[in-house]
């Protein structure tokens, strides 16, 4: 058995088990500008898969989100569903960053994503390299979803979202929503934001805490300071050999999402979270997590 088909054994084994509740986090979404349902994530009213309350939602939050699976029969769905991630998570620039390339491999990113079937969780708004990719997968027909701390949503700040926007209160739960539903994680070239949410989910790797793949959009080589630095910790003994192996990094976005596919969690420290960590169970098959929600009020 191949490395995916035993990844694809492993999810169809673990998948019935999974429940999770959300307690504690609270989050209150509401849609940029838009008077919308607010969801309340630890609600208890009804349990839903985090899919199925994002399309709840996006029905009534939604700016201008293209609802792909809308009109699509089984069969079609099926055919471009050709992916084991239902969403990603990309991390990237707020700025486009000074080469082309780097521009060029966030919209590449995005039509590989649509290609395969994948919906998009990001950091929402539409400037820099953020934009250009929620834009491409917005464009193609996938859903896109939008993680923006209230304080940054004056379009001044951050552009223009397009697909789904949920506000949350900070940037703390902004990172645990955007881990919480996706099945992975890409970086694309960024500065202090990006490294911060990616360095945030290795960790969280490390931990234990989920066994999400973490790729690494290593565009013209632009993070090999940072591979150079983490292998120079694994050297100088302050990170194992195994902890190294969580990061996954390829040149284009092609590669690094076949790897991604392909990845098999073999890092395993042992630990168990309670729920409250970031909100989610380990989880080890890469179904997004269910969640439960209740519609509180109209805001
Ligand atoms: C006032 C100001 C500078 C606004 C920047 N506007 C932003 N809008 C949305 N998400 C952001 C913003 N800045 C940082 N982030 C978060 O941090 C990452 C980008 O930060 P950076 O540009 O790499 O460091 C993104 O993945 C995003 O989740």
């Amino acid at each position: 058995m191949d490395a995916r088909a035993r990844a694809r054994a492993a999810m169809s084994l673990i998948a019935p088990a999974m429940a999770v509740e959300t307690a504690g986090a609270a989050a209150s979404f509401a849609a940029v500008g838009t008077p919308a349902a607010a969801v309340e994530v630890g609600g208890v009213a009804s349990s839903l898969s985090s899919s199925a309350a994002v399309a709840e939602s996006s029905g009534s939050v939604g700016v201008g989100g293209a609802a792909a699976d809308d009109g699509e029969d089984g069969a079609a769905a099926a055919e471009r569903r050709s992916s084991r991630f239902r969403r990603i998570c990309v991390y990237c620039g707020s700025a486009k960053g000074r080469k082309a390339s780097y521009q060029d491999a966030a919209v590449d990113l995005g039509n590989e994503l649509v290609e395969r079937g994948i919906d998009l969780v990001y950091g929402g708004g539409s400037i820099g390299l953020m934009g250009l990719v929620s834009h491409a997968v917005h464009a193609g027909g996938r859903h896109v979803i939008g993680i923006i701390p209230k304080s940054l949503m004056p379009r001044e700040v951050t552009g223009d979202p397009v697909g789904e926007v949920r506000a949350v209160s900070g940037m703390h739960e902004r990172k645990a929503e955007m881990a919480r539903f996706a099945d992975a994680f890409i970086a694309l070239p960024g500065g202090y934001g990006t490294l911060e949410e990616l360095l945030e989910v290795i960790t969280w790797a490390q931990l234990g805490i989920h066994k999400k793949p973490v790729g690494l959009l290593n565009v013209d080589g632009f993070y090999d300071p940072l591979l150079s630095f983490i292998d120079l910790a694994v050297n100088e003994g302050f990170i194992t050999e195994e902890a190294r192996q969580i990061i996954i990094s390829a040149p284009t976005a092609k590669e690094l999402v076949m790897k991604l596919e392909d990845y098999v969690p073999e890092y395993n420290i042992g630990l168990v979270w309670e729920e409250q960590q970031q909100n989610q169970k380990p989880n080890n098959n890469l179904v997004p997590d269910q969640l439960e929600t209740r519609i509180t009020s109209s805001s």
